[in-house]
Parts: C-alpha cells; structure tokens; sequence
C-alpha cells in the first residue's frame, strides 16, 4: 500500500524531476501560458544568451492585458505608446520563437485563463504556470496552476521546469446546497471572508464538497480564479465527468487512443480517503449569501443585506486599515450596502467573463435599461463574445444601454484604456478591489456577474434575489 495522498501530492509525485537535499524540487511544467506583461525581459533574457524555447509545442501566447477593447483596435494608433510596444513585443516574439500564439485580430484571442481551457491545452493533472498570479483559475480542472515572476518565466521558456518547494494541503470544503441566487463567486468571496488574504499562505487548497461537485466547469474556474486572493499558492479541484465532458474535443486535448490512456490516468486524479490535510475549512453551501466587498481588500466581504461596517468593530492593525478603506471607498459606517449608489458596470475579467456568466447577467438584465452612468460587458475571449451574441446575449446587454466590447482584461486593471475616474464607483465582477486597481482613486464593488447586473438596472448595489 502507497501512502495515502492527496490531489495535490500526486500531481507534485508525478512531476518531481529532481529533489535536492533540502526538499527543493525541480518539477517539469506541461503547459507555459504566456501574456504581453511579464513576457518581454523573459524572452530578452534568451536572445541575449542565445538560447531557444525548450518546448514551444508547451508555450502558448496570447495579448489580453494592454489591448483596447473597442472596435478597430488593430489600429496600432489606438494604443497608448506603452501597451503597444508590449503588444508589439510579444507579436515579435512569439513569431521568433516559434510558439503558440493568438494575435489581436485572432477570434481565439481573449484572457489567457479564459483561452487555455477553451483550446483545451489546460488538462487535468497538468503542471502550468504562467507569469500572472490568476492562473490558479486552471486548478479547476485538477492541474496544479500557479502564477510565476518574470525570471521563472525565463527559466520555464529555457529549461521547461520551475524549481519548487512543496506547500502545505488545504482542504475547503462547501457542503450542501447553494441557494437560489448564489453562485461560485459568492462562494470564493465568502472563502476569503473567512480566511482572509493570508489565511491560504503556503497552502495549495482543494476545493471540495457538494455545492462545488454541483458547480460548473466555468464557476469551479471562478473558485479556483481567486485561490491567490486568499493566499494560497493554488487551488484546485478534482476532476470528474463534468471536467472529462468540457474538455473532450477541443482543439488541443487528446484524441482517440491517448484520450482513452489520458482518461484513465485522469480518473485517478483524486484525494484518497485518509490523506492527510494540514488545514480544513469547512463552510455550508445554504449559508452563504450572495456578498459584495464594502473595502479595498478581497477579504472585506459582506452580505448584501448587511451595513457598512465601522473601523472600531475590527481588532488590532485591522482597525486603522479599515477607516482608512472607509475613507478611500467614501463610505459611512451604519449605510445599507443595498443603497450604495453604483455609477458604473463591468462584467468580464478571468473571473466571470465566461458564457455562464454572461448568461446570468443577461437573465437579470433582460428587457430592462440600465440606471448607471455606463456598463460594458467584456467577454473573456473573441469565442465567447461570438457565443454570446449567437445566443443572443448580446443584444439583450446593448438594449439594456451596456456596452458590447471586445475581449481583453479590461477594466480588471487599469492597464489599457477602460479605466475608472478618481472616485467613480463601480460593481465589478472581476477579482481586486485595490486601491487604484481599475483606476487612480477608482472605486471597486466585487461582486457576482448576477448581482453586477442588477446594480446596472437599478444604479445601486442591489440584492439580485429581489430581481429574480
Ligand atoms: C499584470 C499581471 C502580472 C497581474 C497578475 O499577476 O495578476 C494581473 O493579471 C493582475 O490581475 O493583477
Ligand atoms: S482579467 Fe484581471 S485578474 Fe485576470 S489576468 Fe487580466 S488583469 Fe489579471
């Protein structure tokens, strides 16, 4: 008899190729995703030394940080000078490499967390990496995903493997039922709610339990999107039919004979009974509600039905911390969170600009017009936008007064040109609620593609239970 082990200990297990004296690994990495931002000192690095991509057939590229995301943005004059030359770089790049790569005016461009699953190079059981720190997104399929600096991008496209330290095993598990109007970005907010933003530091959680086996490939994708925002080094989930069902067919999954020998393998992709667990976190999936954050910190999650809360009802360095979010957001303690008035709507980013999501907010936004100063809806990538606007989703955003944009990450960051105004208020459906994330002094409201709608339709944070 093995050891028992758990998910994560097997797919480490299965790729350690060296394991140094004091427990550094060296682990072999399957797939290299790869974005216009942290790429360009990486591939620098291998022209100077001369070197080549050690597996281009494992490195896939694609822009999504610094593009427009309004029509005609092939036109290089719509760029700011900075997000074009990365843009430019990583075309250049990519074309000298020899890697994957889906350009600007590619239907199959997007968000890289958003592409790897749809091309189906993200597989189960799988090592990726990638130089951002959201690619625990991919854990939902059972692979090991975690975000990596510009060096080890370096190193990875040199050498295909990263060197390593074993984390520690969590296990999150959400029993039961959601209820109605509850989703898996309620459940991922409501994780690091509880956590908090260090309580999964030097863990790689699973993420396990009924509300989760019941939870879509795409909301698994939305739990395992925000793992890093509760700290952890991933998130995963254990795959299962539903995971052998989206992949199946894809563009890059395995096919006949190897997709029967992958699947083999892939259905011994799980935590075994007694494998040990450092750490257990278990919340009840009809206990949680759907939530938004009133601060600037992930973990500052509330129910919509709750109030603004005051400084003083934290403890220690928490206290100063939360005024000064207070002050930042421009929020009084004692105020319903459903009277929170909202000026803007995004819906998009790799946390909830898939189909589902665009489906959710369409449900609630459908004939109906918008009450805010603007909304977009950003689809995670060019296949997703088409599929929207096929089911007609589309059209149901644009009579709302939403804006239909292209894909990109948007005003996730503020890093192209979908920005926030200093003090503009937004509901977003993307992942940080930073100070300046989707704009100098801009203000973040995270919240699920649902409830991002109903604050469009009725200009405040709203309870989308009372929509439905
Ligand atoms: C720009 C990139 C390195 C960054 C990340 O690592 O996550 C971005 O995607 C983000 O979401 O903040
Ligand atoms: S959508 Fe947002 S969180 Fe995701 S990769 Fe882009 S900037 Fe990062």
């Amino acid at each position: 008899m093995t050891n028992p082990r758990t998910l994560y200990d097997k797919i480490w297990d299965d790729h350690v190729a060296h394991e140094a004296d004091d427990g550094t690994c060296r682990l072999y990495i399957d797939r290299h995703l790869v974005h216009e931002v942290t790429s360009p000192q990486a591939f620098e690095g291998l022209r100077m030394a001369g070197r080549a991509v050690r597996a281009p057939d494992k490195t896939i590229a694609v822009p999504d940080h610094n593009v427009p995301t309004t029509a005609g943005r092939n036109n290089p004059d719509q760029m700011p000078e900075d997000s074009r030359i990365q843009v430019a770089a990583l075309d250049k790049n990519a074309k000298d490499f020899g890697i994957h790569y889906y350009p600007v005016s590619d239907i199959r461009q997007g968000i890289v967390h958003i592409v790897g699953p749809e091309q189906g190079w993200t597989l189960p059981g799988m090592t990726v990496v990638c130089g951002d720190s959201h690619t625990a997104t991919h854990g939902a399929f059972g692979a090991l995903a975690h975000g990596i600096g510009t060096s080890e991008v370096e190193h990875v496209l040199a050498t295909q493997t990263l060197i390593q330290k074993k984390s520690k095993n969590m296990k999150v598990e959400i029993t039961g039922k959601l209820r109605p109007g509850v989703t898996a970005k309620d459940i991922t907010l409501s994780v690091i709610g509880k956590t908090g933003t260090a309580g999964g530091t030097g863990y790689v959680i699973e993420y396990c339990g009924e509300a989760i086996r019941d939870l879509s490939m795409e909301g698994r994708m939305t739990v395992c999107n925000m793992a890093i925002e509760g700290g952890a080094r991933a998130g995963l989930i254990a795959p299962d039919e539903k995971t052998f069902d989206y992949v199946k067919g894809r563009p890059h999954a395995p096919k006949g004979a190897q997709w029967e020998a992958a699947l083999a393998y892939w259905k011994t992709l799980f935590s075994d009974d007694d494998a040990h667990w450092d750490m257990v976190v278990t919340i009840k999936g009809e206990d949680i509600a759907p939530v938004v954050t009133w601060g600037t910190s992930p973990e500052d999650v509330l129910p919509i039905t709750g109030v603004v809360p005051s400084a003083d009802s934290f403890k220690g360095g928490k206290v100063g911390a939360a005024q000064r979010s207070l002050d930042y957001m421009g929020l009084t303690p004692g105020q319903k969170l459903s009277d929170i008035e909202i000026d803007t709507v995004f819906i998009g980013s790799c946390t909830n600009g898939r189909i589902e999501d665009l489906r959710a907010a369409a449900e609630v936004v459908k004939g109906k017009k918008i009450a805010v100063k603007r909304a977009m809806v950003v689809p995670g990538s060019g296949l997703v936008r088409a599929q929207a606007e096929e089911e007609g989703l589309a059209d149901i955003f644009k009579e709302a007064g939403f804006e239909w944009r292209l894909a990109g990450c948007s005003m996730c960051l503020a890093m192209n040109p979908d920005q926030l105004a200093p003090e503009e208020r937004c509901a977003s459906t993307s992942n940080r609620n930073f100070e300046g994330r989707q704009g100098f002094k801009g203000r973040t409201h995270l919240m699920s593609p649902g409830m991002a709608a109903a604050a469009a339709i009725t200009g405040k944070l709203t309870d989308v239970r009372d929509l439905m």
